[in-house]
Parts: C-alpha cells; structure tokens; sequence
C-alpha cells in the first residue's frame, strides 16, 4: 500500500494522462470498442433527429456508459491474464470470459433501452 503522499497538483495532472493514455490504449487495441462507437454514433444521431427529452438523453448516455465502462474493464482483465498466464490455463479462460459476458449483458442491456427509447419515434415517423 502506498504511504500517503502531500498533495499536489502535478501528479493528479500526471494520473489524469495515465486514464487518458489507457483510452487510447482501448481505442487502438479493440475493435469491439469501434463497434461500440459506431453504436454511439448511430444512437446519438437518432436521439439528435428525433429530439429525444432529457430524461431519454441520460438514460441513454447511462446505458453506452455502461458498454464503454464494461469494455474497459474487460480489456483491462485481458492484458492482466495475458501478463499472469500467457500460456493456456482454465481460471484464464474463465476469467476472460465472465469479462467478455460482462460486456455482453451491458449491451443486451443498452439495446433494450435502445428500443423502448426509438420505437416509438420511429413508429411515429413511419
Ligand atoms: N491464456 C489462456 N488460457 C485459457 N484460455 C484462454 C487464454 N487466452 C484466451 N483464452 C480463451 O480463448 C477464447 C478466445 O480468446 P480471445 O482472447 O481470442 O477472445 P476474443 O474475444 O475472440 O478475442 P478479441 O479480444 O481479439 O476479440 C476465449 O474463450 C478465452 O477465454
């Protein structure tokens, strides 16, 4: 555990560029996290289109949040087993894919959102 440090501007700066670095590290390294973006993309322009409320807006900024935040943490738990057993072992490939389920619920999740959200505008529209 680390001994508590004085506070100091500089090195919260520093940790701040250490998150940034890791979202950059997500984006290069995951393609499923541009399939994630492009989702973005798409849901923020038909919110955008439809004029969605406020209400709607947050429960669907929650619900990509939920996408990216999952990803990230399964891409975190991937390089971790990699570093602790690059060889095959049964924990890792169990460890992976709870991760990779994690991030399957949170977009099963945020599709369903998706859809009670849009239906309605689309039926409208149609
Ligand atoms: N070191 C390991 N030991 C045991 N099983 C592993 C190991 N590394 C990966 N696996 C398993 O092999 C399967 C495929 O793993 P991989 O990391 O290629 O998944 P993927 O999601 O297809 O890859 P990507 O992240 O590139 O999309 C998964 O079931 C994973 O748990």
């Amino acid at each position: 555990m680390n001994k508590l440090s004085t506070f100091s501007f500089a090195a919260r700066i520093r940790s701040f560029s250490y998150a940034l670095s890791g979202i950059a590290v997500l984006i290069k390294s995951q393609h499923n996290f541009w399939i994630h973006l492009l989702a973005t993309t798409l849901v923020i322009s038909c919110g955008l289109f439809f004029q969605i409320d406020p209400i709607e807006w947050c429960l669907v900024i929650l619900a990509i949040l939920a996408v990216f935040v999952a990803e990230a943490l399964n891409t975190a738990i991937e390089f971790l087993c990699d570093a602790v057993s690059p060889a095959p072992h049964p924990l890792i490939q169990k460890s992976k894919d709870v991760a990779a389920g994690a991030v399957l619920i949170s977009a099963i999740g945020a599709i369903i959102i998706g859809l009670i959200i849009f239906l309605p505008y689309f039926k409208a529209y149609l």
